[in-house]
């Protein structure tokens, strides 16, 4: 199990995801592990999502390093072979959404506050290709393209409806389930099961690997645009406010 933990919000900063990574990459390389549990160590919050202060006024070498790590961590997540399941205990937008996005099953709790989805649109910015391929596997192109163009975030009820979430639980079984679901899976010989998920997968990872570098060259020159860069600051802002 990986529970994430750091406050207040769990959010993406270039350290979380090096962290992740590394783990992930440890986790991989031990034969004893055949799947792991993401969930968060705070209460109502899987993940905020990418830390928006590492995409806000930093130099452009400081832009290539944090995109190559969220890169890093969504292909070592998406293409694992381990069974990878997400226990959603809290709110889940952008980058917290990815996450659960690319795991092989996801399970949240059944509290209506509780909300998850890419909303990149309504932040002002681009949800980018290897986010909406993701959010298309699970989804299907038809809801994909409506969700990602009004940005909308589901409280879960809704998400389950979607098929954005594969079901809800009480928040207190949450755990339980996703461990009855984990046993599930292994029963199965991990081979087969990997071919398998490497086959439906290869695709939408082959592309991001062979558009590496371009990928980074197109977030520096959107981020660093100033309308773009005057949109986050003021979501921030927003953020803060809400709070007062
Ligand atoms: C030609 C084609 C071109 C295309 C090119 C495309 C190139 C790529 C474009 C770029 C893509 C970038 C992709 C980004 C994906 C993301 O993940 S962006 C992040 C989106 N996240 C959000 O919108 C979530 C925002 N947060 C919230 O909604 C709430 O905080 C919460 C619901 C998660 C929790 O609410 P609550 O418990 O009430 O806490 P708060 O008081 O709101 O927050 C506490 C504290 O945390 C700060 N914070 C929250 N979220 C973030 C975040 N994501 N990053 C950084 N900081 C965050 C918040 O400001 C508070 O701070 P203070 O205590 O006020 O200091």
């Amino acid at each position: 199990m990986m529970k994430f933990k750091s406050p207040p919000v769990n959010s993406l900063s270039l350290d979380f995801l090096t962290e992740f990574s590394i783990s992930l990459e440890k986790l991989e390389n031990d034969r004893a592990c055949r799947g792991v549990i993401i969930t968060s160590a705070i209460p109502k919050i899987f993940s905020s999502g990418l830390d928006i202060t590492e995409m806000c006024g930093k130099s452009v070498e400081h832009y290539a390093e944090f995109w190559r790590a969220v890169q890093e961590m969504w292909l070592r997540l998406y293409g694992s072979n381990m069974v990878t399941v997400a226990a959603v205990n809290g709110a889940s937008p952008a980058g917290g959404c990815l996450i659960a996005l690319s795991c092989d099953y996801r399970i949240m709790a059944e509290n209506p506050k509780f909300s998850i989805g890419l909303n990149e649109a309504q932040l002002g910015i681009v949800a980018p290709f290897w986010f909406k391929d993701t959010f298309v596997n699970v989804v299907g192109q038809r809801i994909a393209e409506r969700a990602l163009q009004l940005g909308s975030l589901y409280p879960a009820p809704e998400a389950l409806k979607l098929g954005l979430v594969d079901e809800l639980v009480p928040e207190e079984k949450l755990l339980e389930k996703a461990s009855a679901v984990m046993a599930q899976w292994l029963a199965l010989p991990d081979h087969a099961r990997q071919i398998t998920k490497s086959m439906m997968r290869k695709a939408v990872l082959d592309r991001l690997v062979a558009h590496r570098e371009e990928d980074i060259k197109y977030f520096i020159n959107f981020i660093s645009k100033e309308s773009i860069q005057k949109s986050l600051r003021m979501y921030m802002e927003m953020l803060k406010k809400k709070k007062s």
